[in-house]
């Protein structure tokens, strides 16, 4: 689900202090913001003028002629009136700035006029050492040796084995999970219930936007075990993107079939991991049991119709799913890039940069988010520019050889479809959820700009995962993981972008939640 991107108010209040003290119109902000596909970062980062650069001793950008020019008194000024070498047309200009000059553009305090003011060529020679004939010749913006260090920067990384998105990231994937005939049973029978699936619509600022692929939530018809024996069908009105939803579909056989498998192989990876305190403890059970520790009870679907379908960066809102979730995520279909990335808390992002991964996710593989991936990692499925073909290996089912659309697919299908397996925990069930001031129950965020240290002899943290412990600048290195949460108004996103701003930060204790695996501390701190 898209639902970190659907917050306006957030997004809009994130952005505007990422940029203080520097401010934007407000449609300034809303077009970075689309075009950074809701990556608020991204947005900041593109509106924010490059830092200014320190004086040189040699004028870059007067360039050689500059140098040339150089003994001549005034050089300096011309110096200041230059010293964003950034010139990008394409950046903002900012209402109040109180920063550098961007070439080309009236800058206050800037002093345009004597940059262009006509200068009196000097025929003087000049002595000049190495480096400042050197400089002459390095990038316009590239900075320089007295400047402050800058974090290194990693190009985008493929990763195509198990063995590497293990290493890299909180992620496990399986690449072929499903017998080959059930993995295209429920092909065909998704892809053709897709037809009635719907874009997701919500308020971002001032306009009505569309999700560009189509969408789909189901609940597993035997949940006995999932709500204490209630029925979460019944049960359960879920809110999503400020507004409830239709009543939900339940899996088809097919999906129902795969669910088991997946929660079999989720079940053992999770059993292979460190836990996180805050997650979900599990059902008890009998000696001698093994215990159950995620149980598919709801599934989200995506459809991804041609190569430009996609959906922004994001990471899942945790409104049901509880804090540190595994969500099990089946692909179908075409074969589509998963694009993975860290996000660095505030105090970290002088010393290191994130890293873009990209996964290949195949028809009929599963790529299991493990717990912290909703709260250090966003994902998206990028736009691409080609995509190959995708041909079911076997015809429609008997059920469904009737459909022509189906039929034609042996010829190719450029669709893939995506089951997003959950678990929504008892304990966040919708009945327990906060209202804002809007009468609306509020969605639960991760705060993923800020990890705290977990406290003392509650440290059951990824230290030991292989992805925090990669080279230097991926993962969160040695740090201790734990979040904060924090209640939002989400009422905006259906309300005209209009909602009450209401937030609170969340309490398990006081608002009774649990069991967590924390509570068993005792208990587990020892195997380490
Ligand atoms: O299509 C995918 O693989 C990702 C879908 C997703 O991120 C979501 O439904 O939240
Ligand atoms: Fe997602």
């Amino acid at each position: 689900m898209d639902g970190a991107d659907l917050d306006t108010e957030t997004m809009l209040a994130i952005l505007s202090s990422l940029l203080h003290p520097l401010e934007f119109e407000h449609t300034v902000l809303l077009d970075a913001l689309v075009k950074a596909q809701g990556d608020v970062e991204l947005a900041a980062r593109s509106l924010r003028p490059e830092p200014p650069r320190k004086k040189r001793k040699v004028s870059q950008k007067a360039g050689l002629q500059g140098w040339l020019k150089s003994g001549d008194k005034g050089h300096d000024s011309q110096d200041k009136a230059i010293s964003s070498a950034s010139a990008n047309p394409d950046k903002f200009t900012p209402r109040r700035a109180s920063s550098p000059a961007v070439l080309g553009t009236n800058v206050p305090g800037g002093s345009e006029s004597s940059f262009s003011s006509p200068r009196k060529p000097s025929s003087r020679a000049k002595a000049v050492s190495n480096i400042e004939f050197m400089a002459l010749f390095r990038p316009l913006n590239s900075s320089d040796s007295s400047s402050k260090p800058q974090a290194p920067r990693h190009p985008p990384l493929a990763l195509v084995s198990p063995d590497h998105v293990a290493q890299h990231t909180p992620c496990t994937l399986h690449s072929s999970i499903l017998p080959q005939e059930l993995a295209c049973r429920l092909f065909y029978t998704m892809l053709h219930a897709s037809r009635d699936w719907n874009r997701n619509k919500w308020w971002l600022f001032d306009r009505v936007v569309e999700s560009p692929h189509r969408t789909s939530f189901f609940v597993r018809r035997d949940i006995s075990q999932a709500g204490e024996g209630s029925d979460l069908k019944e049960e359960a009105k879920y809110w999503y993107n400020g507004r409830p939803t239709d009543p939900p579909l339940t899996f088809p056989s097919p999906m129902e079939e795969a669910c088991e498998i997946i929660e079999r192989v989720v079940n053992e990876e999770m059993r292979k991991r460190k836990r996180y305190p805050l997650e979900w403890a599990g059902y008890p059970v009998k000696d001698g049991e093994e215990p159950v520790l995620w149980r598919a009870n709801v599934a989200a679907s995506n459809c991804y119709e041609g190569a430009k379908e996609s959906v922004g960066f994001h990471s899942d809102q945790l409104t049901y799913l509880g804090p540190y979730p595994t969500i099990a995520s089946l692909s179908l279909g075409v074969s589509r890039i998963f694009r993975l990335r860290e996000v660095i808390p505030t105090d970290e992002k002088d010393q290191r940069n994130a890293r873009t991964f990209n996964v290949p996710l195949r028809h009929n593989s599963l790529i299991i988010m493990h717990a912290s991936c909703q709260e250090v990692f966003k994902h998206c499925i990028p736009a691409q520019n080609t995509i190959d073909m995708f041909r079911p290996p076997m015809p429609p089912p008997v059920d469904l050889a009737e459909e022509e659309e189906l039929a034609k697919l042996s010829e190719g299908s450029n669709a893939r479809i995506n089951i997003t397996f959950r678990f929504y925990r008892p304990d966040f069930r919708s009945q327990l959820t906060p209202h804002c001031k809007c009468g609306v129950p509020c969605i639960l965020r991760p705060d993923m700009k800020n990890r705290y240290e977990a406290p003392p002899g509650n440290d059951l943290n990824a230290k030991s995962e292989p992805w925090t412990s990669t080279s230097e600048g991926e993962g969160s290195g040695k740090r201790s993981l734990a979040s904060k949460y924090w209640w939002t108004c989400y009422a905006g996103a259906q309300n005209d972008g209009h909602g009450c701003g209401f937030w609170k930060v969340m309490d398990v204790k006081a608002e009774g939640r649990g069991p967590f695996v924390g509570d068993m501390i005792s208990t587990t701190s020892t195997n380490k």
